[in-house]
């Protein structure tokens, strides 16, 4: 994959979703929850090879502006000057579409620029944006494509990925009237996640926790010659783990079926919560330790021959062991046992993490999929089992496009795999 010129992500006050399209179909109060801290391009950067830090960068976001990529100048995309692309990942819980649209010269406020001072600038040649936005329904996500892919005839192709693109091939091609073309879901998620790294300076970052607002994010660029290996752990309804040494070299090491899919089957027996968004909320607000067992509750304190701490999970949900006519204490509320739900899977899923990341040496794992949404504690969790017990040798990351690869992977993939 050879590139020319770097991304340009579109700074919004809002994060990765392309959220005017999406308030159309979410409830826009529901979506709150996280995303706001990954505004912009504001943050620090610091070079994963050298360490060096870099200032933020100054944009001037025209208020409301969603976020879009801005394809770089090749041959391979100027197809997409005449005719939209559009591409779909349909996994065990979401839909992730990713396509094309062309902004015509002057139409948007571009960035900007001028010894501090702000101003807008518009665009002087026509370039090829791509759009990110994710559906519940595979009839939802087959309307917008009617209304929005309106210049397609039936030569044209859906490039789709993700077992939905076995099982919902048939309806997709009568509902739309253009033929589906397949990409392999591991392929797909690699080169997605390979051309978002190369081309995309604000891609990926890493979470700290202890720091205050936005610094609490910092973007990791990286070189193109530095990206491989590097191990990507990706938490959809289920866990794929990769070892990725190129492009086109990958192996899946390992998966598990305690992720994202766990989360929300379990939040639902167990709370009142009616969505993801709802069920992170409620996770917000509770305290873990009226439903986990800590190590303070079977030893009165921490556990020294080991270096156990007091507060550490010992058995998670332990306390709402009722058998063995057990003292009662008080009843946990759903934002606790949302916290106690939420803290297990990241905290398996970091463990997991970092079992494979030692074991195949990695300095970088990426972690992907939309489990994560960016929440805090999911982010913690996760960064703290892999820096804390690889010391700092190896680096926890996230994306900015978390839960696109595999839908960007498929967009790229012109010809697919299995055509
Ligand atoms: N709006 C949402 N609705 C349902 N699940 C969501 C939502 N946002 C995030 N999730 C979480 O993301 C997971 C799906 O992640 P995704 O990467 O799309 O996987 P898949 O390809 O299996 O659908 C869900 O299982 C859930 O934990
Ligand atoms: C089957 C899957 C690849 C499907 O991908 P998904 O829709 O979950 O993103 C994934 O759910 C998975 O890897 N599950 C874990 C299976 C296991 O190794 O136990």
């Amino acid at each position: 994959m050879g590139h020319t010129r770097k991304l340009r992500s579109s700074p919004s006050k809002l994060g990765v979703r392309r959220h005017s399209a999406a308030i159309f179909f979410e409830n826009a109060k529901k979506r709150k929850v996280m995303d706001e801290l990954l505004l912009n391009s504001s943050l620090r950067r610091v070079d994963s090879a050298s360490g060096i830090v870099h200032p933020p960068r100054q944009h001037a976001n025209p208020p409301g502006e969603t976020p879009f990529i801005v394809l770089p100048v090749e041959s391979r995309f100027s197809p997409m000057f005449e005719r939209s692309r559009f591409a779909l990942d349909i996994g065990g819980t979401l839909l992730k579409l990713v396509y094309s649209s062309v902004c015509q010269p002057g139409s948007k406020p571009q960035h900007v620029l001028n010894n501090g001072n702000k101003q807008k600038k518009l665009s002087e040649d026509p370039e090829v944006h791509v759009n990110f936005l994710k559906f519940g329904s595979i009839e939802t996500c087959i309307e917008f494509i009617k209304k929005n892919w309106k210049d397609r005839v039936e030569t044209d192709v859906l490039h789709c990925t993700g077992g939905g693109s076995y099982k919902h091939a048939e309806l997709l091609q009568k509902a739309l009237g253009v033929k589906v073309r397949r990409t392999d879901e591991m392929n797909s998620l690699i080169y997605g996640c390979d051309f978002l790294l190369r081309n995309n300076e604000d891609e990926s970052f890493t979470y700290h926790h202890e720091a205050k607002g936005l610094e609490k994010f910092q973007y990791r660029p990286i070189n193109a010659d530095s990206i491989y290996p590097f191990l990507l752990v990706n938490i959809g309804t289920g866990i794929s783990i990769l070892k990725v040494d190129s492009p086109t070299e990958f192996q899946r090491v390992g998966g598990s079926s305690m992720g994202g899919g766990t989360f929300i089957g379990l939040g639902n027996l167990l709370t009142s919560a009616t969505d993801f968004d709802a069920l992170l909320k409620m996770a917000d607000r509770g305290d873990h330790r009226k439903v986990d067992t800590l190590v303070s509750d079977i030893y009165g304190g921490s556990y020294g021959n080991l270096n156990l701490p007091g507060d550490l999970i010992a058995g998670s949900f332990g306390k709402c062991n009722k058998y063995d006519n057990r003292p009662s204490s008080t009843p946990p509320s759903p934002e606790d046992i949302a916290k106690s739900l939420l803290l297990m899977l990241s905290n398996n899923i970091g463990q997991m993490a970092m079992l494979y990341g030692h074991r195949y040496g990695m300095k970088r794992v990426y972690f992907g999929g939309f489990f994560i949404r960016k929440h805090p504690i999911t982010m913690r969790t996760l960064s703290y089992a892999i820096n804390f017990w690889s010391k700092g040798e190896t680096e926890a990351l996230f994306m900015k496009h978390e839960g696109y690869l595999g839908a960007m992977g498929a967009f790229l993939d012109e010809n697919g795999d299995h055509a």
